[in-house]
């Protein structure tokens, strides 16, 4: 038996912070991982993603470089292995980085393997026995796999699987239109793949604002990609070396390669969570109070297998509440935090707050901001107009409820409503302020002196 005064599992985006966090102080940490440092978010999730956007966008831009008036002797061609190495350049300095940081630390023990409770201040790795009277769980999440007809009979791919592709597929067909899906589809059409995006739902996106939905699908069938939404009775098949995807009354799509992009589960199936009486909810999500308290006293839940939010921004706020409550006797909870995101789609979505269908669901009276790209000087001269910044606005406080900024910088932009509306000023403030010319956050102001019911 060994004996820390803390003991953390997962070594994704809350875990190896508050690991440092809590050595600082002087306690003895247990940090155990039983896969690569960093998690999804380093090793197969934002920063591997976020490299191939780069390789897509640079390849998106050559082939557009006459507009532009420059000259390209040749056409625009892709080198596979040297995108990958990029990739995986890019991740390992994170990974590696991340992992020294962890077996020097003072007071720090990482120790690899898998984690699961015997007891409820107990936890077994390879056999042996670590105790400790506070335990952090940060154990994130995978894949998950609905139950099509033929998946068994197939090969398919995760993100993860995708991204070790020695080969560029020929005909990518990824099953989910959201985050995931939206991503890896604009990725692999700008290299040149042919891209198949089938969902289930009647739009991509399924819970952005129609209109957000709409532009997004238009932009990606632009560059090519093709979509099957509203898909009914999706069964796929083998089909010589590749996939038949069979759909309901339309005709067979013969891909090379199947993407899974249907949401994620929580790692908590193996954690052993029973022997420690720590609840789950019906979807595996361990179940947090305010502070990430688990049900039982002295465990916490961050990250993705808490089920309040699916993000690396948000896993690292976890991480900030739980070590400012415990260590400098805070008081912070989780709803503290704005809902806050962004698809990296090229232009990419920026999102705060609620949807417009969110805020009258909500029962608030509205007034909207609009205004298209094509309208923002900025967008205009960099030539890459698609896209609209919109603002929804309570009628009666002028709170500012939530926006979109689907366009160029629009992940950037965001952030000037996002930290108005942390700050709870009204939307008058921003209207006043006087921002850089030529931006696309020069445009918010107007937008906010534009609002009209919605
Ligand atoms: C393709 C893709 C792209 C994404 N892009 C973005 C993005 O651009 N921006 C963004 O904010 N988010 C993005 N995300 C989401 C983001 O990666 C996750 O929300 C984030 O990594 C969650 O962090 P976490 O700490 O909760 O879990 P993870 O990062 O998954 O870390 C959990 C760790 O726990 C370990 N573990 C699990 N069980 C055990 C056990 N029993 N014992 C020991 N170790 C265990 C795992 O091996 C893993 O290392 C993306 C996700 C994917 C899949
Ligand atoms: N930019 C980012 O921050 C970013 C990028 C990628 C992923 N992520 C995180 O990863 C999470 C998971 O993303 P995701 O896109 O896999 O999941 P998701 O839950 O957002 O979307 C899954 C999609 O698959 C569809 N679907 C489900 N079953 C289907 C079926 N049988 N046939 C066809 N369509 C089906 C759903 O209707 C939905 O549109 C996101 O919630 C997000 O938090 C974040």
């Amino acid at each position: 038996m060994s004996a820390f005064d803390a003991i953390v599992i997962g070594a994704g985006q809350a875990g190896p912070s508050l690991a440092f966090r809590l050595a600082a102080t002087g306690r003895r940490v247990a940090m155990v991982e039983r896969d690569a440092v960093g998690g999804t978010c380093v090793n197969t999730g934002c920063t591997p993603t976020k490299t191939l956007v780069a390789s897509a966008r640079v390849a998106q831009q050559a082939r557009r470089a006459a507009e532009y008036g420059v000259v390209l002797p040749g056409g625009v061609g892709i080198d596979w292995p040297r995108v990958k190495a990029r990739m995986d350049a890019v991740v390992a300095r994170s990974r590696d980085g991340l992992t020294r940081s962890l077996e020097s630390t003072e007071n720090i023990t990482l120790i690899r393997g898998h984690a699961r409770f015997t007891g409820p201040q107990e936890v077994v790795v390879n056999r042996e026995r670590l105790e400790a009277p506070w335990i952090f769980l940060d154990v994130g999440g995978r894949a998950a796999a609905p139950p099509i007809p033929g998946l068994d009979s197939v090969p398919w791919l995760t993100n993860t699987a995708l991204l070790r592709l020695d080969a560029l597929p020929r005909h990518l067909a990824i099953i989910g239109g959201s985050y995931i899906g939206l991503e890896f589809a604009q990725i692999f059409r700008r290299f040149g793949c042919a891209v198949t995006v089938v969902e289930l739902a009647p739009r991509l996106i399924p819970r952005e604002d129609e209109e957000v939905s709409a532009t997004i699908r238009e932009m990606l069938e632009a560059e090519g990609v093709v979509f099957h939404l509203n898909a009914k009775g999706l069964a796929v098949a083998p089909d010589g070396a590749g996939i038949a995807l069979r759909l309901e009354g339309e005709a067979e799509i013969q891909a090379s390669h199947l993407l899974l992009a249907t949401g994620r589960k929580p790692n908590t199936d193996d954690l052993g969570l029973d022997a420690a009486g720590i609840a789950r909810d019906a979807l595996g999500f361990i179940t947090v109070d305010e502070a990430l308290q688990t049900s039982l006293a002295g465990v916490w839940a961050l990250g993705e297998c808490n089920g309040r939010g699916a993000f690396t921004h948000t896993a690292y706020n976890d991480y900030e509440i739980v070590a400012d409550n415990l260590l400098n006797a805070a008081t912070r909870k989780l709803t503290d935090r704005l809902p806050c995101y962004a698809l990296f789609t090229d232009p990419p979505l920026g999102r705060v707050g609620m949807s417009e269908a969110e805020a009258r669901a909500a029962g608030h009276e509205i007034l909207i901001g609009r205004r298209p790209m094509a309208r923002v000087n900025r967008a205009v001269e960099k030539g890459e107009t698609t896209g609209f910044i919109k603002i929804v606005v309570d009628a009666t406080t002028r709170q500012i409820l939530g926006a979109a900024i689907l366009g160029v910088e629009g992940d950037e932009a965001i952030h000037g409503l996002l930290d108005l509306m942390y700050a709870k000023a009204p939307a008058w403030v921003m209207q006043r302020a006087v921002h850089i010319h030529p931006t696309v956050s020069e445009l918010i102001p107007t937008v906010m002196g534009d609002l009209e019911p919605g």
